[in-house]
């Protein structure tokens, strides 16, 4: 069960935090069982053990002895040189969950040189308030034991997917990247409704509620999102309007390819950082 076991994060960045935030906010899990460990950032450890209380270490002096349940956290371009630092001091108990955009579990069970299960978890920012959608995609060595563990953890911080691993990049693409699209949308509603003479504070206040409910329709109501677009929009009214403009400028063809490249983008971290390692 989760709230026994110890994690360690290897990593100490937004995405970690994110999921300690979920954790120990939503979760309930005891911070005195999260660690966040991170390269030589002394002030970003500081910052985190004061505001969750979990412990902080700096990676030199790691110990991962007492962990269960090891996070990977780092950006992509670090993965090679931590693993290859982590791979002495990993236990045959630990399950080790990636977080890492792009990154194979067959890339990390290989320089790992043992059977440790690795599990892929591709969660977004929202886990901070416990609102993530997760995928989920099992390694090779993975017992059900291990998956059902990432699944309580998953849950922990929001909804869960399991997902095979070639779905991983697409999935990155809409959900791991997806909250930053709706930022960006949530911008550009705002600095339209400022320009016509809202307060900035209420621009954002509404555009936000609008998009919670468009997003709870979706979620709560039988109708597709195209049923639902259909009944906000009366014939020669506003929203046609509006839909206009969205189409006259790209809005739906921007959106799918902001997916693609996404998820494209995901595909070739891995080509770029996925040396075979020396076996
Ligand atoms: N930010 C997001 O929305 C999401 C990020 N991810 C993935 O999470 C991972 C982390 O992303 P962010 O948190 O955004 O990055 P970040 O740059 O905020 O954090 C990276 C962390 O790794 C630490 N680090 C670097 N080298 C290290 C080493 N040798 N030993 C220990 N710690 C080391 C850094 O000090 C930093 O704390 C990435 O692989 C990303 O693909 C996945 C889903 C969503
Ligand atoms: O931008 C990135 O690469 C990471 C992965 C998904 C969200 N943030």
């Amino acid at each position: 069960m989760l709230k026994y076991k110890n994690i360690a994060f290897i990593g100490a960045g937004s995405m970690a935090e994110a999921m300690v935030s979920g954790l120990i906010n939503k979760a309930e899990m005891s911070p005195d069982r999260i660690t966040a460990v991170n390269h030589t950032n002394e002030e970003r450890r500081i910052e985190l053990s004061s505001k969750y209380k979990i412990q902080t270490v700096a990676f030199e002096e790691i110990s991962l002895r007492n962990k269960d349940v090891i996070i990977l956290a780092v950006k992509p371009k670090q993965a090679e040189a931590v693993l290859q630092r982590l791979k002495s001091v990993l236990q045959d108990h630990h399950v080790i969950l990636s977080v890492l955009a792009g990154i194979s579990t067959r890339y990390i069970e290989e320089i790992l040189e043992k059977p440790f299960p690795v599990i892929r978890v591709m969660p977004n920012t929202s886990s901070m308030i416990g609102e993530s959608i997760t995928g989920i995609s099992a390694g090779k060595y993975v017992e059900n034991d291990d998956l059902d563990l990432a699944q309580e953890l998953s849950k922990a911080i929001g909804k869960v997917k399991i997902i095979s691993e070639k779905q991983m990049d697409v999935f990155t693409g809409i959900a791991g990247s997806g909250p930053a699209y709706f930022y960006y949308l949530l911008e550009h509603m705002e600095d339209a409704a400022v320009e016509y003479g809202l307060d900035r504070e209420l621009a954002r206040d509404i555009a936000a509620q609008t998009l919670y409910g468009a997003s709870k329709m979706v979620m709560e109501s039988d109708d597709s999102p195209a049923e639902l677009r259909k009944k906000v929009t009366s014939p020669n009214g506003t929203t046609a309007a509006g839909l206009q403009a969205l189409k006259e400028n790209g809005g739906g063809d921007a959106i799918e390819k902001a997916v693609k490249n996404a998820a494209r983008r995901s595909r070739s971290l891995r080509k770029e950082f996925e040396k075979v390692p020396a076996l």
